[in-house]
C-alpha cells in the first residue's frame, strides 16, 4: 500500500540575508513523505528564489500531480526524471524515492567546507580548530567579489599567510570584469596561489573567467555554468571542478550523471546546498558521502535559519520543529 503527504514549511532566517539584491526573510519549501508498506521515505522541495525559475505554487502542484501518478503505480524515479524543467521537484521526489528504497547510503559527511565572514579573530580561531578533509587539508570558503577587489585580495593574502595549512575555496558568482579579477590576484603572491582550491566562477562570462585562470594560475571552478543550456562537463586548463547544486539541478540520476562526467573529465565534484533545511542538508551531506567521498562539500548554510526541520543537523544549537509539529497540506 502506497500513501503520501506533502508538508510546507516556512523558517525564518536570520536578518539580513541577502541573495542576488533580494532579501530573503524566509525560507519556504516542501516537505514530501512517502510511505509503502513499512518502508517510508522524505525528501525535500524548496525552490530557491532568485536562483530556481519555478514557484514554490508551481512546484506544489507538479509534486502533488506526480504524486497522484505514484499511488497509481508509477515509478516515481521515473516520474521525478520528467521533471527537467522542475529542478527542485525533481531533486525532492528522487530523494524521496531513494530514501523510500533505501538507494541512499545513511553515512553523511557533515563536515563541509565553513563559510566565512565576519570578524577576522574569530575567524582565525574556528579556521585554526578545523579538522582536516581526507588529505588532511583544511578547507574553508570565502565570499568575493562583495565589495572591492583589491580588499578580497588582501583578506585572503591575511588568511592564507596566517593559517599555513588552510586551503580556500572562493566565490565571485561572476561579479568581477578582467580588471577587478586582475586587482584581486595583484594581491594575493604566486607562492599563495596554489592554495585556492579554486576560485567560483570569477567573471562576468565563461570565456573570461577561463583567461584569468590562465595569466594568474588561479584555478576556477563552474557552478552557474552547470545549469545553464547547452553546458557539458570537460576537463579545460586552469578548471579544477564543478559545483553541483542539486535543488537548482534536478533528479538524484541527473545529479549523478554530472558527478560522473566530472570525475571521469578528472574534476572534483562539489555538492552545495541552495539554503535547505537541516533535513534537505543531512540528505545532501549523504550524497555527498556516497558520490564524492573525497570532495568536501559545501553545506555550511544552515546558520542563516533559525531552526532546524525534522532531522537535527550534527551540533547545532538552534531549536527543532519535529515531524509531530507539522500540518500535511496534502494527503493521499
Ligand atoms: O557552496 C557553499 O559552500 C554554500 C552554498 C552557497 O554558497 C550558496 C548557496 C546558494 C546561493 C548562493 O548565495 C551561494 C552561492 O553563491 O553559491
Ligand atoms: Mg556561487
Amino acid at each position: 500500500m502506497r500513501r503520501a503527504s506533502v508538508y510546507r514549511y516556512s523558517l525564518p532566517m536570520e536578518a539580513g540575508v541577502v541573495l542576488r539584491n533580494q532579501r530573503l526573510k524566509s525560507r519556504d519549501g516542501l516537505l514530501v513523505q512517502l510511505w509503502q508498506d513499512d518502508k517510508t521515505g522524505w525528501g525535500e522541495i524548496a525552490p530557491l528564489p532568485g536562483f530556481s525559475l519555478e514557484s514554490l505554487d508551481q512546484a506544489q502542484q507538479a509534486a502533488q500531480h506526480a504524486l497522484a501518478q505514484w499511488l497509481q503505480g508509477a515509478s516515481l524515479s521515473a516520474v521525478a526524471s520528467a521533471f527537467g524543467a522542475l529542478p527542485s521537484v525533481a531533486f525532492g521526489l528522487s530523494m524521496a524515492d531513494a530514501e523510500l528504497r533505501e538507494q541512499l547510503p545513511t553515512e553523511a559527511n557533515t563536515r563541509s567546507a565553513p563559510l566565512c565572514h565576519g570578524d577576522p579573530d574569530e575567524l582565525y580561531t574556528r579556521l585554526g580548530a578545523l579538522p582536516g578533509d581526507v588529505e588532511g587539508q583544511k578547507v574553508a570558503k570565502v565570499k568575493v567579489g562583495l565589495y572591492e577587489a583589491v580588499g578580497d585580495g588582501l583578506n585572503v593574502t591575511m588568511l592564507l599567510e596566517a593559517l599555513p595549512d588552510l586551503h580556500l575555496r572562493l566565490d565571485a558568482n561572476r561579479s568581477w570584469t578582467p580588471a577587478k579579477a586582475a586587482a584581486f590576484a595583484r594581491y594575493v603572491a604566486p607562492a599563495l596561489r596554489s592554495r585556492i582550491v579554486f576560485i567560483e566562477e570569477p567573471c562576468n562570462t565563461r570565456e573570461q573567467s577561463r583567461e584569468f585562470a590562465l595569466a594568474t594560475g588561479i584555478a576556477i571552478a563552474w557552478d552557474e555554468s552547470v545549469r545553464e543550456k547547452g553546458f557539458e562537463v570537460h576537463a579545460e586548463p586552469g578548471l579544477a571542478a564543478i559545483i553541483i547544486k542539486p535543488t537548482l539541478t534536478g533528479s538524484l540520476t541527473r545529479c549523478r550523471e554530472l558527478i560522473a562526467q566530472a570525475h571521469r573529465a578528472g574534476l572534483a565534484a562539489v555538492i552545495s546546498s541552495s539554503i535547505e533545511s537541516s533535513l534537505g542538508l543531512n540528505q545532501l551531506a549523504r550524497m555527498a558521502a556516497w558520490l564524492t567521498p573525497d570532495a568536501v562539500p559545501g553545506l555550511d548554510t544552515l546558520d542563516l535559519m533559525q531552526s532546524q526541520l525534522v532531522r537535527r543537523w550534527p551540533d547545532s544549537p538552534l531549536p527543532l520543529i519535529t515531524e509531530e509539529q507539522l500540518e500535511p497540506i496534502w494527503q493521499a
